[in-house]
């Protein structure tokens, strides 16, 4: 029988900061051991219900709630954050914001001490769920300088080690590396079966999402839930592209090779989707493609040589570091969690010094170079916006690198505004940065560093939380800035699909150095280096194994397709 344990029953909820209400009317309902996605738009509401759930609303976020919602028996809005917080594990987007103990171990411990677990049994959980989630090694760290996927990583680790009826994760993949993201899924699915958990997952990325079974999927846009259907009906509906959802890449395979929806079966699964006589028409398909072009040769632009770096002497992070970053290159840069990207970018960018080896940069050698002049050349975009902004106005922040090195009013204002045309911001000059989306601030602060003329952009995780709306105009803008502009440009990224669709060139950091360096199709087709790497598989590799197809010439072919279309 079905036993609800949250619901909504009419209601509507209001910021104390806004002038409208966020969510309309919502009824929803949500049974004992259910398993829910919540999909929508960038600003739809998602994390808001969300909130509503965990109590964080109203309780630390102040507002208007009209109508009920009950969790587990409890009315909301009459409980409190700490009896809510026995009932539903939270991890939020921000891990930042949730850290409380002096080492990871303790950290992950927390709700464990809340529940008075005996010192034995809690070191020996707390060993369990940091093997599970490969943190062995940072139990003693201290959470403030764990890598962003560590961090990531150790919130999940404090939700999944206690045992709440109510587990919810706010967008929890993005920080991860692909197989702590697939393992983690898992890790949820296992929960769900084995304890019963209801489980809640607001998450941008369905196809990683649908790795694992799912009920049902809530859509919310504008507000309100617009939709709550299973996967399989999703999949065949027109839902995905009106709502900012990506579809799964096995499914724009089929759609490039010409095969109809409705005739697909098994769709929410690369494991079972087929369609008639779809062994076949894959492979006349691949065989009706062009072939593929080969890259030209590029002059070099970066080149590290025989790099040593250490936080400490114990821990060696880059060991006879190697590695040659080409004019016009989009490359991606990428290895599991803690693996040292945001270490390369601080140590190109100037933040952190290596302990022996050497940098050239065009002609010069960036060793000698302060950070602000490294900046001239070399522009580095962190992943939040909100850590790089410090003026008010969209003007005068743009403006701020070349304030700063004396450039005249005139010739600043000329650039303020091309780097604005470039970026698409030129119409909002005038506006305060607090009034733009998340990707508009990101756009703000690459303007910022285009106006310095860079001839090289390293981007952290460029298109982590947006929508896939946002997501398509941040990456199509990058690739025409590396088309036209003829900027290099390095992506950090946890992204395969981002990988495979933009980058020419992928780099794999391991363990002290790079482990592969190739075309992101050969990345991807390599278990080997998959596996070493914690990188994972794409559904088109798993297609084209499934349906005896060559993987690498299959999934070239497929992005190749896919590219001529936007391009057309
Ligand atoms: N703490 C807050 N105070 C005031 N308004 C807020 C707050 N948090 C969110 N909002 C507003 O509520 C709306 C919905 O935000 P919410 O974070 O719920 O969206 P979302 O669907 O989770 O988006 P995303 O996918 O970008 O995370 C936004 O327009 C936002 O401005
Ligand atoms: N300030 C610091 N002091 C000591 N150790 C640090 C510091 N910053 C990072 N580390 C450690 O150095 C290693 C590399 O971290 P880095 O942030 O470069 O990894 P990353 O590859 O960017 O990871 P992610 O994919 O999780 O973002 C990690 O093990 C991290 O714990």
């Amino acid at each position: 029988m079905a036993e609800p344990i949250i619901q909504f029953q009419d209601v509507t909820f209001q910021y104390d900061s806004q002038a409208e209400p966020t969510l309309h009317n919502i009824n929803l309902t949500i049974n004992r051991g259910e398993k829910i996605l919540i999909v929508g738009p960038s600003g739809s509401g998602k994390s808001t219900l969300g909130n509503l759930i965990n109590g964080l609303i109203p309780h630390a976020i102040p507002g208007q709630i009209m109508g009920k919602v009950t969790v587990d028996g409890e009315v909301v809005q009459d409980s409190s954050i700490f009896d809510l917080s026995l009932k539903v594990g939270t991890v939020l987007q921000d891990p930042d914001s949730q850290f409380v103990g002096l080492t990871t171990a303790e950290d992950i411990a927390f709700a464990l001490e809340n529940d008075q677990v005996a010192t034995a049994e809690m070191k020996q959980r707390v060993k369990a769920v940091a093997g599970t989630l490969g943190l062995d090694n940072q139990l003693s760290q201290s959470p403030q300088n764990l890598s962003g996927g560590q961090k990531q990583r150790t919130s999940m680790a404090g939700v999944l080690i206690d045992d709440g009826d109510i587990l919810l994760f706010d967008e929890p993949l993005a920080a991860l590396d692909p197989a702590t993201g697939k393992a983690s899924i898992k890790l949820i699915d296992d929960l769900h079966n084995r304890l019963g958990v209801t489980v809640v997952i607001i998450e941008h990325r369905l196809e990683d999402v649908l790795t694992q079974p799912i009920d049902r999927v809530l859509v919310v846009n504008d507000g309100r839930i617009t939709a709550d259907v299973t996967p399989d009906a999703l999949l065949h509906s027109d839902l995905l592209t009106t709502i900012g959802v990506r579809s799964p890449l096995y499914l724009q395979a089929l759609t490039a090779a010409g095969v109809a929806k409705d005739s697909i079966t098994g769709i929410d699964s690369v494991q079972t989707v087929d369609a008639p006589q779809l062994q076949q028409r894959l492979s006349d398909w691949l065989e009706g493609e062009p072939e593929l072009t080969k890259a030209s040769r590029r002059e070099p632009l970066l080149e590290i040589r025989n790099l040593d770096f250490g936080y400490d002497a114990q821990t060696p992070i880059f060991n006879q570091l190697n590695l040659t970053i080409n004019k016009g290159d989009m490359l991606a840069l990428v290895g599991r969690n803690g693996v040292g990207k945001t270490t390369l970018s601080q140590l190109i960018t100037g933040f952190a010094t290596p302990q022996s080896g050497q940098m050239r940069f065009a002609d010069t050698d960036l060793l000698d170079l302060s950070i602000k002049e490294r900046a001239d050349h070399i522009g580095y975009i962190m992943q939040d916006p909100n850590q790089m902004i410090s003026k008010n106005l969209i003007h005068d922040e743009v403006g701020l690198g070349l304030d700063l090195r004396g450039v005249a009013p005139e010739e600043r204002d000329r650039r303020v505004d091309d780097a604005l045309k470039i970026c698409g911001l030129y119409a909002f000059r005038h506006w305060p940065i607090s009034a733009l989306s998340f990707g508009q601030k990101k756009r703000v602060t690459i303007a910022s560093i285009l106006v310095l003329n860079p001839e090289m952009l390293i981007l952290d995780e460029p298109t982590a939380g947006q929508d896939w709306r946002h997501y398509t105009q941040m990456m199509r803008f990058l690739e025409q800035l590396n088309r036209e502009q003829g900027i290099t440009i390095v992506l950090i990224t946890h992204d395969m699909h981002l990988m495979l669709e933009y980058a020419n060139r992928t780099v794999v950091l391991g363990d002290h150095g790079i482990m592969l360096d190739a075309l992101p199709a050969e990345v991807l087709t390599n278990r080997p280096v998959i596996k070493a790497a914690s990188l994972a598989e794409t559904s088109l590799y798993t297609l084209a194994d499934r349906f005896n197809l060559d993987p690498y010439q299959f999934t070239s072919q497929v992005i190749a397709s896919e590219r001529r279309s936007w391009h057309e």
